[in-house]
């Protein structure tokens, strides 16, 4: 797998994208989420395909088994190198987003690597203890879902840095601990809670980054990215 920052593209639309891209010239790692891929579809996947990047198709799925293995089957036809659901989903759910994944990837294609949110980088225990009443620690749940993401067959989870070292030792180093919530030192976190820097990142056991407006929002986002990568890869 690419081990390169992955750049999340939130943008509204495919000229933001384009407009973006177009200032980079290497190939990149990066995420199509949520807000894109709601108003522009699997197109813009194929033509972010097209220019030679590895995409992260982040769109989180959450259902009951049988609707996400449907889901994944159609996702896994459209060239896309990382997706996810939600963990909370249960066992059976990731067992089947899995099974969807294996049946659409089609005949002599690499199938995409598939992990399992555990708790949001934008919770806080606090909230997970008022709002979810999941009674252990944060560490513990996420350490849960990623034992629970393990036995179910996934690649890994995405986590935050804090709890990247646990699942490490728990679940394994071959197992992915994909974490956002990556800002500079002194960065305005928005709307993150547990967030770490890139060399931190490295440093505490992730395997993969993800970075959005740390470097979408910058100035010179070219700039913002090399200052990254030179982070993440200086230890
Ligand atoms: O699955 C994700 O990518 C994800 C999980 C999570 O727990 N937290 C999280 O921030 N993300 C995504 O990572 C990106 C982080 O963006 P920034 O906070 O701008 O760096 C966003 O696109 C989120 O949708």
């Amino acid at each position: 797998m690419n081990t390169k920052p992955i750049i999340a593209l939130d943008f509204p639309g495919e000229k933001e994208v384009m407009g973006f891209l177009g200032q980079f010239e290497e190939k990149l790692f990066v995420k199509i989420g949520m807000e894109l891929y709601m108003q522009e579809g699997p197109t813009i996947v194929r033509k972010v395909k097209e220019q030679g990047h590895d995409i992260f198709l982040d769109l989180k799925l959450h259902d009951i088994p049988n609707t996400v293995k449907s889901a994944m089957k159609g996702l896994a036809g459209q060239g896309v190198d990382l997706v996810n659901v939600h963990a909370a989903g249960g066992r059976m759910m990731m067992e089947g987003a899995l099974e969807g994944l294996e049946a659409g990837t089609p005949a002599g294609a690499k199938r995409a690597a598939l992990i399992a949110v555990t708790q949001l980088t934008s919770t806080t225990e606090q909230r997970m203890h008022d709002e979810q009443k999941i009674a252990l620690s944060l560490k513990e749940s996420v350490l849960h879902y990623a034992q629970l993401t393990k036995q179910a067959g996934l690649h890994g989870v995405v986590c935050s840095v804090l709890e990247a070292q646990a699942i490490r030792e728990a679940c394994g180093d071959d197992f992915l601990r994909v974490t956002p919530g990556i800002r500079m030192l002194g960065g305005e976190a928005h709307d993150q809670q547990r967030i770490a820097t890139p060399d931190g990142a490295k440093k505490d056991g992730s395997s993969l980054i993800v970075v959005g407006r740390a470097i979408t929002g910058a100035v010179n986002p070219v700039k913002a990215y090399q200052e990254v990568c030179n982070l993440w890869e200086a230890n």
